[in-house]
């Protein structure tokens, strides 16, 4: 009989609540810990559907967040599964919002320790790694070869495959390599994840057809806080309506002397 690879049969989201620790974060200064929704004593993150998607400005810090719970949950704050470190940044000057992994603290039904930290800019890597590790290991498969696709094939193949498993996925701007018909394929990989509640995703987008996804929980991060917003209330959708209603309007007004464009 095959044997259950599941941790449980419990459904996602398996990370319920995010808090801080309030007594690890008094003192500490500087990036990431001056983050304003950060300071305003009110942090408390509530996921209760399997996909959960930030949204927000830039420089609003979703990836900072994004990559934080990832670090939190256990994965290298470049990206990858659990353990892996296919991206050397021992010596880089950026920080990452890793270290505000050290100030949360998650609350989970069950602990899930399976998945992977989807991150753009360091797919390349990643999927090399993947590839090396294969043929290195003679118990292993044929290499997954992702890289022999198209950069946007690569990923929804890499998508397809990965997240078919029990686990919990991160996603930055997961988009940033896809056309909007691509962005369609991954919306139904994600519906999938939200309909079967086997995974659970918390993902960052500037996508207003990620951000669509039906019965997700959308948040959208400002200076004041993270509050739950509808999709058509955001401003992504609405300057996108405003675009595909009147074009030529929209970018005469865009490209006037105040840049108005009246959403
Ligand atoms: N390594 C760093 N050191 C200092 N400040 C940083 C660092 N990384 C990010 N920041 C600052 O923290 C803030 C949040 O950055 P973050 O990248 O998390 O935002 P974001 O919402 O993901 O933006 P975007 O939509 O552009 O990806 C920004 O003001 C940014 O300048």
């Amino acid at each position: 009989m095959a044997r259950d690879k599941r941790q449980t049969r419990l459904p996602a989201p398996f990370l319920k609540r995010l808090t801080l620790v309030e007594d690890k974060i008094a003192g500490k200064t500087g990036y990431p810990f001056d983050l304003p929704w950060l300071r305003d004593d009110s942090f408390d993150l509530r996921f209760s559907t399997p996909v959960t998607i930030l949204i927000g400005e830039n420089g609003t810090g979703k990836s900072t967040l994004v990559e934080a719970i990832a670090a939190l949950c256990g994965f290298d704050e470049a990206g990858g599964g659990k353990g892996y470190r296919p991206v050397d940044h021992e010596r880089a000057l950026d920080r990452s919002g890793a270290a505000l992994a050290d100030v949360l603290r998650g609350a989970w039904l069950p602990k899930v320790t399976t998945g992977w930290f989807f991150k753009a800019e360091t797919f390349f890597s990643v999927a090399r790694y993947l590839d090396v590790a294969a043929l290195d290991d003679p118990m292993s498969g044929p290499p997954p070869d992702f890289l022999s696709w198209s950069h946007g094939e690569g990923f929804v193949r890499f998508f397809e495959e990965r997240m078919s498993r029990q686990g919990i996925y991160f996603m930055d701007e997961p988009e940033s390599a896809l056309s909007p018909k691509r962005q369609l394929e991954l919306l139904r990989i994600l519906h999938g994840i939200q309909e079967r509640a086997a995974a659970q995703v918390i993902m960052a987008t500037h996508s207003p057809i990620l951000m669509a996804l039906p019965g997700a929980r959308l948040l959208e991060i400002t200076r004041h806080g993270i509050d739950e917003v509808n999709y058509q209330d955001t401003e992504h959708f609405r300057l996108y309506w405003t675009f595909t209603s009147d074009p030529d309007r929209f970018i005469a007004d865009a490209l006037g002397e105040d840049g108005e464009v009246g959403l």
